[in-house]
């Protein structure tokens, strides 16, 4: 059953150039699934996160998000939609400099005046899964890039929302941080069916998931499906990177993936 259904989607910026970033996009995103976007800069990618996110709406066409049409809401409900359904993963974390790691995980709940015993349950069982726990009490420039994204991630499940967008949560990470980033993205998809939808300009992070939507100049390009080997899945990703222009395919086509 799909959790988002993306029908005809056009999204077009007026001004002095009016600009087409996304043309007639069609696609469905089916619940408990990991879904990877990708195509080449400029080609609408953040525009569609801006639009699933409700954070901007869509020029024509329907976004529709387990039956609920986020067009339909008004500010307060949008706002309301956005904090329930959505959690959001950065490439630059956007942890709370002042807070510590524990207060930055649970803002979500404060916002949401859940009860002191919910915000304490919830962050026990999150920090202990994602082995936070000899760390909360440090505070963002303490921890390094691998840490802060693992906390980025539990303040992004802690109200237990439907889907999980991710925009280029490996950017600002090294190879190791960024595979330990995406076995834990994985394992909370397996374990928790939750949705992920992730931009990546990265064929590595791409091939962690089920599905890779390639877009190009707004409009569909491809898509491809996961098989059972992540290599044969990673090559896939790139012949289809090589077709898209672009990009240094070539350098990582002899990567052995670990
Ligand atoms: N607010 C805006 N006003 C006008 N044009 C915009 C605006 N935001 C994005 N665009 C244009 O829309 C197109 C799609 O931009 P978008 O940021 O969605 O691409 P992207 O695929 O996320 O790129 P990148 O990979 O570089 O982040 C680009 O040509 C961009 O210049």
């Amino acid at each position: 059953m799909p959790i988002l259904q993306i029908e005809d989607v056009t999204k077009v910026y007026e001004g002095k150039v009016t600009h087409r970033a996304l043309n007639q996009l069609t696609f469905e995103v089916e619940k408990g699934e990991f879904l990877a976007v990708m195509g080449p800069s400029g080609s609408g990618k953040s525009t569609l996160l801006n639009l699933i996110s409700t954070i901007d709406r869509p020029t024509s066409g329907e976004i529709i998000f387990n039956d609920i049409k986020p067009q339909n809401l008004n500010s307060t409900e949008l706002a309301f939609f956005r904090r329930r359904e959505l959690g959001f993963v950065f490439q630059d974390f956007n942890l709370l400099p002042m807070l510590t790691v524990e207060e930055n995980i649970v803002l979500p709940l404060t916002l949401d005046n859940q009860t002191v015993e919910v915000m304490e349950q919830r962050l026990a069982s999150l920090a202990k899964k994602l082995d936070l726990t000899h760390f909360l009490q440090k505070r963002p420039n303490e921890i390094s890039g691998g840490q802060a994204q693992r906390v980025a991630i539990a303040r992004a499940l802690i109200h237990e929302p439907s889907m999980i967008l991710a925009d280029e949560p490996t950017g600002n990470l090294d190879s190791n941080s960024s595979r330990e980033v995406l076995e834990l993205l994985s394992k909370i998809n397996r374990e928790r069916q939750a949705t992920i939808i992730m931009v990546t300009h990265d064929p590595i992070a791409a091939s962690f998931c089920d599905r890779v939507l390639f877009i190009k100049d707004g409009e569909f390009f491809n898509e491809i499906h996961r098989d059972d080997r992540r290599q044969t899945f990673f090559q896939r990703i790139l012949n289809v990177l090589s077709l898209l222009g672009g990009g240094q395919v070539g350098d990582l086509s002899s990567i052995r993936l670990p």
